[in-house]
């Protein structure tokens, strides 16, 4: 069984500044990194940490070649990971002395992907393979309808919000991971008890993973209601450690584990991840949290 992520890549530039840029200001930068990233990207780097045969498909620019050779080094299938005419998807992020940041994004090749791509793409997947998305590329409805006809399983982090998740059919996906904001959008509802009802009731075949920052996360069906705690950690910064959970939770459950130990094995690694820096480069390995889970024991 292959797992295929059909997702975002960027550049993200983090320029360290003193203040925020004001309108007609021109200010130095501190220092600038830049850094792979995009839900996609990160998604894949942690679903490799536990699942082998990975696919990653999109698009990338001129400027985006490191990102294919990251892809490559860490053993990840890049027949469907492009070059398009548009530059990489880029994030300028200024980041203040207080933590405070504003960000600019320009979504280039991530938004290039065409239905053309998409046939190419799935035709080479079958029934039972595993599609994962978010919603940081172009076509996302497309590619929902035509790997559903395929029969492939479908989980989506319907992360960012907009019109497209808004005219989305859940009922075609398999497994969907949201956070509590995502959540709220989506069924109109601000209480927990109140959206697993609104789910259950309007999708009773979906599987859904509700996480909620440091209080842990949820997992429901319409029959069973699964609560994992968070792991308290000394917290650098929490930057991906959605998309850890989100890695890790699908690698370990589609790899055949059940929902409690892919909950905890998600569970540890995104705490792990908010121990560091940044969001792709703070995810750990599964050698790393198989030590911080039997350190627990
Ligand atoms: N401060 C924290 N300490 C320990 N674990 C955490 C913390 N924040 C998040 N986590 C873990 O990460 C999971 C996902 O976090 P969260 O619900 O904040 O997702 P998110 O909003 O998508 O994250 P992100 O910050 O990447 O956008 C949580 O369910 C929890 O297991």
């Amino acid at each position: 069984m292959n797992i295929l992520n059909f997702g975002s890549v960027n550049i993200d530039s983090y320029f360290k500044v003193d203040h925020i840029a004001r309108p007609g200001e021109t200010i130095s930068s501190i220092s600038l990194k830049k850094k792979p990233g995009g839900k996609g990207l990160n998604q894949s780097i942690a679903l490799k940490k536990v699942y082998d045969n990975l696919y990653h498909a999109g698009l990338f620019g001129n400027d985006g070649e490191f990102i294919k050779n990251l892809f490559e080094e860490n053993s990840i299938n890049t027949k469907f990971f492009r070059r398009s005419n548009s530059d990489t998807g880029n994030a300028l992020i200024q980041v203040d002395k207080n933590g405070e940041n504003s960000i600019v994004l320009y979504k280039g090749a991530n938004f290039d992907i065409d239905e053309k791509f998409v046939d190419e793409v799935l035709d080479y997947f079958s029934k039972d393979d595993v599609l994962v998305l978010q919603n940081e590329i172009s076509s996302l409805s497309y590619i929902v309808d035509k790997a559903k006809e395929k029969r492939m399983k479908i989980v989506l982090n319907p992360s960012p919000i907009n019109e497209v998740i808004f005219n989305l059919d859940f009922s075609k996906l398999d497994l969907l991971v949201l956070n509590e904001t995502e959540a709220k959008d989506i069924s109109k509802f601000s209480n927990n008890d109140e959206i697993i009802e609104f789910f259950r009731r309007t999708y009773p075949d979906l599987k859904v993973i509700l996480t909620l920052g440091a209080n842990g996360s949820i997992y429901f069906d319409k029959d069973e209601l699964i609560k994992q705690k968070a792991y308290i950690v000394n917290t650098v910064d929490t930057t991906g450690a959605g998309d850890t959970f989100m890695g890790f939770f699908v690698g370990s459950y589609y790899k055949g584990d059940d929902i409690k130990k892919a909950m905890d094995l998600a569970s540890i690694a995104s705490a792990l991840a908010c121990m560091k820096d940044g969001a792709s480069t703070s995810i750990p390995s599964i050698e790393e949290v198989k030590k911080f889970r039997e350190n627990l024991s």
